[in-house]
């Protein structure tokens, strides 16, 4: 099951060798970071980051091992958008030339690197950004500029403090012309003294949520003041300035600017599967320690993971995380496709893995940010303390529903293809994940054959049942769209139905995915039959939670509906004795988890206890303040009013 989880057995290999390396190593120690304030949390952060990248060079990892190490050490910071997107944006956007001189630069990280494309007026409508690049042809020089308030850059990570160059995304003028949105090269810090370049103000936008997570992250804001940079420094791969001042647009997509955004999306996917993974296996070890209720004659009380509530609340949460994991390594095959066709200029695919890509995030990230809270909420009480883990957790992991690409923009997204697509039906079959919108006869005819509470335990029945919901909603959004005369109306009037049928357009390729995957990639019969029960759960889980759409579009019964739920029930006792098997096949270790009630020994209580008095509060008996403050109150004898 561990190699399942892990991929494959070389991917499990090379996780656990990284998570032992910084589980073992006390520079990577986590449990002080919340008593830090933000300055020595901070420099806190640059220390183990400076320490893992000494790790990462003496003991020449790879790339795949230099991830997982950042993973480990679990705490964002600056390192995370110089991989992840500054380098990726010169490799995706660069030309030959740009990608010879900068990435040498950035891979041996001489420049450290981040991605400046949102602003404090704009995020999500990047054609609406401010900042200026203005071509000057008597220089060959691109002149940046912060015209407003609210062309600031605002939010990128590393900005404030670290990074030496960032990609910054401007509105291209060439003689009072403007070009679209494109990506530039812009030095931010001197390599000499760390000091900002003149005409740039840099600094760090403040505290975000949660205290000892994201704070280890410098988001900054910038402010160009009539800054030159080399036109040679405007990412050209997709469109060109020439030194005359000619602008030329390469015969591929505008959209390949948005490239590292596209990159990020399926990264985010893979990562709700460690984040909801993480949280389910601490309240599921807790769920089995905890005991609440039920003794009889003075023995045992009952261990809480066996009341069925407890059980519908996180059972489908574990099959969640499998589910994710299972559509993340999907995602990153179909990503990685389209990154090899579009460097043979076939861009076929792109419209759908944008669509796949912006969908599948927005799906992800949300249950898994409403998930690491409804564990939070399933470990009761204790669950509240910073030693459960889940707080921080939960606060480093909700700004996904916002960053890259906020959830319902994304979803809207999905929408525009999903209309395109259906517009088209009558001249072009659709393909790929679309492909069931192409049997729409049968799937909006047909309703469900469902009998008993055991033909639910039939892949075919319940992606018939996906398809349908999906094939009615999208199709029933088509029709009322074309009943507008002015189409980008109809869009937004529609756009709460269009969102809701991009849910399920996405619900359907995650259990799709999740079917397949068991079907051609799960050998053996045990693993096969356990993960089954789990994507039979997280199917029937989303029906029963979505059933008001599998009514509403006819398809199913309130009968069916009920059967679905009453076998829902059933499966959740076949889940229970592998429960602990399950979470434990995550292969997360105590110090990635960072939780006293998730420890792998389950010895909950005594660590509970220990952990209480390294807070600093219990440094003394009679801490300051209290002579000064509480000690007159209780001497006053103050009677201001009849008690
Ligand atoms: C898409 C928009 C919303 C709109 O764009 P616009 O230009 O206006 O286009 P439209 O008119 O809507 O559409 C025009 C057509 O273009 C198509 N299109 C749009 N986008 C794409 C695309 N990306 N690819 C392909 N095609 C696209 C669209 O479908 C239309 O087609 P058609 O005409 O209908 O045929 C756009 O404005 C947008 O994308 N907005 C969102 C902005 C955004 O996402 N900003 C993100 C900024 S960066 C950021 O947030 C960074 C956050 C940092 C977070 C941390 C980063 C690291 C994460 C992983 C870390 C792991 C490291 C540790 C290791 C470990 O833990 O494992
Ligand atoms: C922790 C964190 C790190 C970040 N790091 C970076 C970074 O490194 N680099 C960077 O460039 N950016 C970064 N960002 C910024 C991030 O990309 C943006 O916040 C994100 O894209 C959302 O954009 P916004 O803030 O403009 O949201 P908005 O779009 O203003 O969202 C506000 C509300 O408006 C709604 N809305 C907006 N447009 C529409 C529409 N057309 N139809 C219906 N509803 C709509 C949204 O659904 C939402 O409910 C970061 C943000 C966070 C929180």
């Amino acid at each position: 099951m561990k190699v399942a989880w892990a991929g494959s057995r070389e991917a499990f290999q090379v996780s656990d060798r990284m998570a032992k390396l910084v589980a073992n190593d006390p520079v990577f120690e986590k449990f002080s970071k919340p008593m830090l304030g933000r300055k020595e949390l901070f420099k806190n952060t640059l220390r183990k980051a400076a320490y893992a990248w000494k790790l990462i060079n003496d003991l020449r990892l790879t790339e795949e091992e230099a991830k997982w190490l950042r993973h480990y050490i679990d705490e964002p910071n600056y390192t995370d958008l110089h991989w992840e997107m500054f380098v990726p944006a010169i490799e995706g956007q660069g030309t030959k030339e740009q990608k010879k001189k900068w990435l040498p630069l950035a891979q041996t990280m001489q420049i450290i690197g981040t991605y400046a494309q949102t602003e404090l007026g704009h995020g999500s409508n990047v054609q609406g950004l401010e900042t200026t690049a203005t071509f000057d042809r008597q220089t060959d020089e691109f002149v940046m500029h912060s015209p407003t308030l609210t062309s600031s850059k605002w939010w990128p990570g590393g900005m404030a403090k670290v990074a030496t160059h960032a990609i910054v995304y401007a509105r291209l003028i060439i003689d009072g012309l403007f070009h679209g949105v494109h990506g530039f090269i812009v030095q931010l810090r001197s390599l000499e003294d760390h000091s900002p370049l003149p005409g740039l103000t840099l600094g760090d936008i403040g505290m975000k949520f949660g205290h000892g997570t994201y704070n280890t992250m410098d988001n900054g804001v910038l402010r160009f003041d009539h800054v030159r940079i080399p036109r040679n420094q405007m990412l050209m791969r997709v469109s060109q300035v020439t030194k005359e001042g000619k602008y030329a647009q390469s015969d591929v997509p505008r959209q390949l600017l948005y490239g590292t955004m596209v990159s990020v999306r399926q990264t985010i996917v893979a990562d709700a599967s460690k984040a909801l993974s993480r949280a389910v296996c601490i309240a599921t070890r807790y769920s089995v320690v905890r005991r609440q209720f039920g003794s009889r004659n003075g023995g045992p009380e009952t261990q809480v993971i066996d009341y069925k509530t407890q059980q519908s609340r996180l059972f489908p949460l574990l099959a969640s995380a499998y589910a994710f994991r299972f559509v993340g390594e999907w995602l990153k095959s179909l990503y990685i496709d389209v990154k090899q066709r579009l460097e043979a200029n076939d861009f076929s695919t792109l419209p759908e893995t944008h669509a796949c890509t912006a969908g599948l995030k927005a799906l992800t990230t949300a249950a898994t940010a409403d998930g690491i809270e409804e564990c939070r909420k399933l470990c009761g009480g204790h669950g509240y303390l910073i030693s459960s883990g889940l707080p921080e957790l939960f606060a480093f992991y909700v700004p996904a529903c916002s960053y890259e690409g906020e959830n319902v923009v994304m979803m809207l997204q999905v929408a525009r293809f999903l209309v395109k697509t259906v517009s088209n039906l009558g001249y072009k079959q659709p393909v790929g994940t679309a492909a069931y919108l192409g049997r729409v006869t049968p799937l909006l005819q047909n309703n469900c054959a469902v009998q008993t509470a055991e033909d639910w335990l039939n892949p075919d029945a319940i992606l018939e049942a996906f398809e349908a919901r999906a094939a009615r909603m999208v199709i029933g959004c088509g029709e009322r769209l074309a009943m507008f005369e002015n189409p980008e109306e109809g869009f937004a009037e529609l756009s709460i139905d269009l969102v809701e049928a991009s849910l399920a357009h996405c619900q359907l390729i995650t259990v799709s995915v999740f079917i397949q995957k068991l079907n051609h990639e799960i050998p053996g019969n045990g693993v096969k039959r356990s993960l089954e029960v789990l994507c039979y759960v997280y199917a029937l889980f989303l029906l029963h939670k979505h059933q008001g759409d599998f009514l509403a579009t006819g398809y199913l019964t309130p009968k069916q509906a009920s059967l679905a739920n009453e076998q829902l029930r059933t499966l959740y006792s076949k889940v229970r004795p592998n429960a602990i098997a399950f979470v434990d096949s995550f292969n997360h270790m105590d110090h990635y988890l960072c939780s006293v009630l998730g420890r792998y020994d389950g010895n909950v209580y005594p660590k509970l206890y220990e952990a209480a008095w390294k807070d600093p509060l219990n440094d003394s008996d009679i801490v300051d303040g209290i002579q000064q403050y509480v000690q007159p109150i209780l001497k006053q004898k103050l009677h201001y009013a009849k008690l």
